[in-house]
């Protein structure tokens, strides 16, 4: 059924008035495409690109069909204003001027807004959303930022991809952790499904921070290694209560120096998104992470590769993450223009954005009672990370290993890993191994029967192929 403009119209007009600026772009979009429908222009030309229409219709318009558009020109303008990206306002204001509006002051005060620099509303809290390919650095950067004196109230949020969590066990508190300032969401990623478990979160820390009449500094939000940031960033536009209270700060993203180029070159199915590279694309700061895997020509070429995606963005070279508050936080740098010329679709709906997964990466968790044997598990890891680490992209694991008082914790980035422990295995805490492979062509079956292999009591000992 073809939408009514003139209801919808009134609807944006409203939506305007009441400062619902995104609900506000979507009406304004849908009424403006059906307007152009019925002066005979199927294209999204109207939209997307308003010299090209008015050039093909402006003298085939009757004067009443001009004075329509020319008010919808302004008012999307007026909305695009709202939300802060006023070259797109400027863009609409100017189509309207084409067809006779005066706009000139509105015009002259949105180019004037884009030569200043991002401005931030002290009563909002900052919101960083911290991006990175899987086993970039994200969970290390935000331990230093958790263990370190920097004095600022943070509040996290943190989404795991991967069947099994273990990045709670691998979160450590320390002088600024509050821990019930950190959220955990585990069941979904945090750019498709769950994008209202998110928004909870949010409202949950601003509540909590009001409660204890303590204002935070700001809230970082880590998302899986897989997420496409461009929905998560959108929240902060789509939800009222989120865009009265918080400002997106930017988007930080961390890129592992040794393995950014591979993941950038990935081959995606049609319709999949290569993430790594929508990482890059969308970011504020890169934190040119792992540098001390690499030499000078492999980075000099990274950080080629990242300014092919993303010109004018501020690389930090770094290692374990570690780079001053200051770069990451406070930084007034997420600019919706910048974001809308990647992404024109960026303000539309979350039906038109959906982020599409790449099907052939999947998870697989294992929760396993008992002790396994360090040797065992030695000989089974190190045969499965030199056979499968290129389709492996991220294998963490907390686990129980006899004789040793500390949880055992293994990571692995394709075949680079690292053993480390965490806290004492308390007394009367039940022995259970966790351990998550992310990665294409999965095993299941494969993967549960050869860590089941390494417990001390498990069928026998590994044998390698
Ligand atoms: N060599 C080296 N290893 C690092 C560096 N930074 C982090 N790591 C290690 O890389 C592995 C992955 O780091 P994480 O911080 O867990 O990465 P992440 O981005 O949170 O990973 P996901 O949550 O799986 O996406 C861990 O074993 C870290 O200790 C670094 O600069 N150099």
């Amino acid at each position: 059924m073809p939408v009514d403009w003139s209801d919808t119209f009134k609807s944006a007009q409203t939506a305007l008035k009441e400062g619902k600026f995104f609900d506000g772009v979507q009406v304004i979009n849908s009424c403006m495409e059906a307007y152009a429908k019925l002066v005979g222009d199927e294209s999204d030309r109207v939209l997307r690109d308003p010299p090209a229409f008015l050039e093909e219709y402006k003298a085939k318009l009757t004067e009443e069909q001009k004075d329509v558009l020319r008010k919808m020109y302004e008012v999307r303008g007026d909305i695009i204003t709202g939300l802060g990206a006023h070259k797109r306002a400027s863009a609409d204001y100017q189509s309207a001027q084409a067809l006779g509006a005066q706009v000139s002051e509105k015009m002259a005060k949105a180019q004037a807004a884009t030569q200043e620099p991002v401005s931030s509303d002290s009563a909002k809290v900052p919101v960083t959303v911290l991006t990175g390919f899987l086993g970039s650095g994200k969970t290390t950067l935000l331990n230093h930022i958790l263990k370190e004196f920097h004095g600022k109230r943070i509040a996290i949020i943190e989404n795991e991809f991967g069947e099994v969590g273990i990045d709670d066990s691998l979160i450590e508190t320390g002088p600024m952790a509050l821990e019930e300032n950190i959220i955990e969401m585990n069941n979904g990623c945090i750019c498709c499904t769950v994008r209202g478990d998110l928004i909870a979160g949010l409202k949950k820390i601003l509540k909590k921070s009001m409660k204890d009449g303590k204002t935070l500094d700001g809230v970082i939000i880590e998302t899986t290694g897989l997420a496409d940031p461009a929905p998560v960033a959108q929240t902060f536009f789509a939800d009222d209560f989120v865009q009265s209270k918080m400002q997106l700060d930017g988007i930080v993203t961390l890129v592992d120096a040794k393995h950014l180029i591979m993941h950038l070159d990935d081959e995606k199915p049609e319709h999949v998104e290569n993430e790594a590279v929508e990482q890059v694309a969308f970011a504020d700061r890169i934190i040119l992470n792992k540098c001390d895997l690499v030499d000078e020509p492999h980075l000099v070429e990274v950080e080629r590769r990242i300014r092919m995606i993303n010109k004018s963005v501020k690389i930090k070279r770094a290692t374990n993450s570690i780079v001053d508050m200051d770069f990451i936080i406070g930084i007034q740098a997420f600019d919706l223009d910048k974001i809308l010329e990647m992404d024109d679709g960026f303000l539309e709906d979350e039906q038109h954005h959906h982020h599409h997964h790449d099907d052939r990466v999947t998870s697989c968790g294992f929760h396993v009672k008992g002790e396994l044997s360090q040797q065992k598990l030695n000989d089974w890891l190190g045969w499965l990370l030199k056979e499968k680490g290129g389709d492996l992209f991220r294998t963490k694991g907390v686990l129980a290993v006899q004789g040793m008082q500390e949880k055992f914790v293994f990571q692995a980035v394709h075949m680079s890993f690292k053993n480390s422990t965490a806290k004492k295995w308390q007394p009367d805490e039940e022995r259970i191994c966790k351990l998550t492979f992310i990665g294409k062509n999965l095993n299941r079956q494969e993967l549960e029967d050869g860590f089941k292999k390494c417990l001390v009591n498990g069928s026998g000992g590994y044998a390698a192929k």
